[in-house]
């Protein structure tokens, strides 16, 4: 089918960098394209504040100046600064792409196709080898390269009838409620000791803490204001929980529930002594938990997995835009040594056969002529890179051709991770 091209559909203007006095109409066509709802002034402050606008682009339209100044706004896509933890612990510079949307009355017609050649082509011009995001709908970003690298976990737990085994030295965790505000350092402290041990974290940039705070009315649902559980051992913050807690009460009696936002500890005892705390709230009956760690202990530890009810869900797609420099980044949990023959027709400067020598100490990937082992396009790279995916299964769905035979295998091995890859909060 022939598709109308920017031209001949009427939006003629090509992505250009926003200005900080055109915020309000770029986030007014963001919002509108996500329903129209509202948000609530804290949040639009916030995120006006987060918005790095020099670093995001707007498609505007019908304007008197050649820049199109004074149209209305077509289209909108930002790209964060994130540092990402990669395999092996190290920070990975990744371009966070965000606040992507397209005025309904300009859909399909290459408006966001326009804007990922423009963001891809400035994410390695700013030399990020990553680019990330999270996507309102899985089908939208395979095409631009993005692969789904980490799942998250979701469950309703039966905390009625499930019980939880907690290790040794859970007992010695001591927990305390505390105003969130007030303790937001010490647990942006336990945040940021986490990040480098778990593939997929992005260190916090600053302001970012103040996200977690955000708690409007609106977005309760009838549950309470944001509570926080400060845990400590021996004297030192090793751990948080914040939560809240929503009522209800049923010709049985009380079954409330807690409803999860975010639990960290730095070992095992003060996430058991977390867990045990959330699982016993009086007068609650259930424990909503969404986008944890798909590895977290808690599954491990309980009676009856089942009436957790678990469900996965997709969650950080990534895309390589230096695949050379990527690559490097990583170590690599056994040797690897094998050509990729990559296809990339979004970035082609990423396109043809590359050498990945590496283990666990470091790594090198560079251009070669030599013979491929396997080949595979550029998503599955994405996929794979975390570690949260193995290579062996994408060739088992016939997204990965085995060239060498044997090399499938060994490269899977070395790609995996012992840690779940996991992204803790969206953006
Ligand atoms: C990281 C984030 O911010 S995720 C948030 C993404 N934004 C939203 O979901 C908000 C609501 N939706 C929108 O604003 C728009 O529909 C967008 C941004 C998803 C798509 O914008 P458009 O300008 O219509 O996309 P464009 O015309 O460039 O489409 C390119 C291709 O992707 C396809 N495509 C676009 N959106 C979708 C979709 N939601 N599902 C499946 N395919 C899609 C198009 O059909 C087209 O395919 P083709 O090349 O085979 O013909």
């Amino acid at each position: 089918m022939e598709r109308p091209t920017s031209e001949d559909s009427g939006v003629t203007a090509e992505p250009r960098v926003l200005r900080r006095d055109e915020w309000d109409t770029w986030y007014g066509t963001l919002i509108r394209a996500f329903s129209g709802v509202p948000e609530s002034a804290e949040v639009l402050a916030l995120y006006r504040e987060l918005t790095q606008v020099d670093r995001s682009i707007g498609v505007w339209e019908g304007g008197s100046g050649g820049d199109g100044e004074g149209g209305a706004c077509v289209g909108t896509a930002g790209a964060f600064a994130f540092g990402m933890t990669v395999p092996g612990g190290a920070r990975v510079p990744a371009a966070g792409v965000t606040m992507v949307s397209v005025a309904a009355t300009h859909r399909r017609r290459g408006v966001l196709t326009s804007m990922m050649r423009r963001q891809l082509d400035d994410v390695r011009a700013w030399g990020e080898p990553l680019a990330v995001l999270t996507a309102s709908e899985p089908a939208i970003y395979g095409r631009f390269g993005y692969g789904a690298a980490t799942f998250v976990l979701n469950a309703e737990i039966d905390t009625s009838r499930v019980r939880l085994s907690v290790p040794a030295g859970t007992d010695d965790v001591r927990l305390r409620y505390e105003e969130p505000a007030d303790v937001i350092d010490a647990c942006e402290e336990v945040y940021a000791r986490l990040v480098p041990g778990r593939p997929g974290m992005l260190a916090r940039r600053p302001g970012w803490e103040r996200l977690a705070l955000l708690d409007p009315e609106s977005g309760r649902d009838g549950a309470s204001p944001l509570q926080c559980v400060l845990a400590r051992r021996g004297g030192e913050v090793t751990g948080y929980a914040r939560f809240r807690v929503r009522p209800a009460w049923g010709s049985e009696g009380p079954r409330g529930t807690v409803v999860l936002d975010e639990l960290a500890g730095l070992d095992p005892a003060t996430e058991a002594a977390l867990w045990r705390f959330l699982f016993g709230i009086d007068l609650t009956s259930t424990l909503a938990v969404r986008g944890r760690p798909v590895d977290e202990a808690w599954q491990y530890q309980v009676s009856d997995v089942r009436r957790c009810r678990p469900e996965l869900r997709d969650a950080l797609y990534v895309r390589l835009v230096d695949v050379g420099a990527a690559l490097a980044a990583r170590t690599y949990q056994a040797p690897v040594d094998v050509v990729f023959e990559v296809e990339d027709a979004f970035c082609p400067w990423n396109a043809g056969r590359w050498r990945l020598s590496g283990d666990a100490k470091g790594a090198s990937c560079e251009r070669t002529s030599d013979p491929a082992d396997l080949a595979l396009s550029v998503r599955e790279l994405g996929s794979a890179y975390l570690g949260g995916v193995s290579l062996g299964s994408l060739g088992a769905a016939g997204r990965v051709r085995e060239v060498r035979g044997g090399a499938l295998a060994a490269a899977s091995v070395g790609f995996g991770s012992d840690v779940a890859p996991w992204l803790p909060h969206g953006f």
